[in-house]
């Protein structure tokens, strides 16, 4: 499959749709079922690349770790391979290779890993030789670069000896990750204490009870729907298997949806999305919520709102340079990503009178959410997303469940 083109619908869309499993939750469920010698009963386990990549190499005797393009499996393995004493080599794409992982190899290495780089100082791949416990039960670490370091050290501070304290510094960015992994922690017999005014977590030496636990489905997924209802001229859609009270940040795009046209209603399945009026502009703070930054970047710019963004550092570093990305794939749909205060404060305006000479065409960087967060302009002209198979990594039944409120095709580019 070398291209889809995206057809608006020709009818009002009324679907129900079963969302893929959070990959956030499900690879931190993994982890925790592998410290419990994979006792637990896992339910709803997400069959994004991600998840399935994390299941195998839980499993795997191999010496060699590749995690493909998964961040959370790359940076929890680490921690988990290296406190459960298993020597592995960890790599994974070009990409990965080019995505930091120092600062959670400098804590491993405090607390008493030996742990080697291949290449350049501070990225994959990585050579894991084994762990001695050095004593230390106290780390001071970078809250603004990954969350996904801290969480990955989280998940094996009760294995610890003498458990875990960890101090925060920096602005801490992505912090609804870190709690989700407290929350499921906390679930599985963990007792823990965050005092985020100190930006302290202690976390107490204990084993991880085995019990049942059920998967949620996606926030992250279905805030591609709330662009398709937000797009389309007439919609409303149920997603089925979301909370009210999730454990996920990005269950955050419900409060910036009801702003960009869609209002949220809590059923005893999901949540039924229905269209609203918009508002003219809006301004958020992506801090907590990076991924949904290109969802409503492309929602935005679609439906001629103004969107002022903050707190998008973070979206250089991850399955590619996503300020970079976006700012080349809306121009071919006549609007910009415009940097107003360098690297803290950025803006998306589109022309009003833009009108397509010829079907856009997307590039979509080896980055699932390039492919997933542009097929929804196809509720309003048609579209073209180039490798639409990068979305296997946390949602792979994106184009069938697009299939059943639009018609799409592929094209073979050459
Ligand atoms: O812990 C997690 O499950 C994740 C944390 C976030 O990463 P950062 O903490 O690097 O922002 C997020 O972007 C990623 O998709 C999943
Ligand atoms: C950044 C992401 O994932 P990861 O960091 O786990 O590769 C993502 O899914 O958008």
């Amino acid at each position: 499959m070398k291209s889809i083109l995206v057809h608006p619908p020709q009818k009002p869309i009324r679907a129900e749709i079963k969302l893929a499993a959070s990959k956030s939750e499900c690879n931190r469920a993994l982890i925790i079922n592998a410290l419990t010698d994979f006792q637990c009963e896992l339910s709803n386990i997400s069959e994004a690349r991600d998840s399935q990549t994390m299941l195998r190499l839980l499993k795997s005797d191999d010496a060699v770790a590749d995690v493909i393009d998964a961040g959370t499996t790359m940076r929890f393995l680490t921690a988990y391979f290296t406190v459960t004493n298993q020597k592995k080599r960890m790599t994974g794409t070009p990409r990965m290779c080019e995505r930091p992982i120092g600062i959670l190899v400098d804590a491993l290495r405090t607390l008493g890993a030996d742990i080697q780089y291949e290449n350049v100082p501070g990225y994959p791949p990585t050579q894991i030789n084994g762990f001695v416990y050095s004593g230390q039960n106290e780390l001071k670490i970078r809250g603004d670069v990954s969350s996904q370091y801290i969480s990955a050290l989280l998940l094996i501070a009760p294995s610890l000896p003498d458990g875990l304290t960890i101090l925060l510094e920096g602005e801490v960015g992505s912090r609804p990750y870190i709690e989700m992994t407290l929350k499921q922690m906390e679930y599985f017999g963990i007792i823990y204490e965050a005092d985020w005014e100190a930006n302290r977590i202690q976390v107490k030496p204990s084993k991880y009870e085995p019990k049942n636990y059920a998967i949620e489905s996606d926030w992250s997924g279905a805030s591609y729907w709330y662009s398709i209802v937000a797009l389309a001229e007439d919609a409303e859609v149920e997603l089925l298997g979301l909370k009210e009270n999730s454990l996920q940040g990005d269950s955050d795009i419900v409060n910036i949806m009801a702003q960009l046209g869609v209002q949220s209603t809590f059923t005893e399945r999901g949540v039924l999305l229905k269209k609203i009026p918009a508002s003219d502009s809006i301004a958020w703070d992506f801090t907590n919520c990076p991924d949904l930054a290109q969802t409503v970047a492309v929602c935005c710019a679609m439906k001629n709102i103004h969107l002022t963004l903050t707190g998008i550092e973070s979206l250089k570093i991850k399955e590619t340079d996503r300020v970079f990305a976006l700012q080349e794939e809306l121009k071919k749909l006549g609007a910009e990503l415009n940097e107003v205060e360098t690297n803290l404060k950025y803006e998306v305006v589109r022309k009003s009178d833009w009108a397509a000479t010829a079907v856009p065409s997307i590039f979509t960087y080896d980055d699932h959410r390039m492919a997933l967060a542009f097929a929804p302009v196809g509720m309003i002209h048609d579209i073209i997303i180039e490798e639409p198979g990068v979305v296997v990594k946390s949602y792979p039944g994106y184009w069938n469940d697009l299939a059943k409120v639009t018609t799409w095709e592929e094209l073979q580019l050459s």
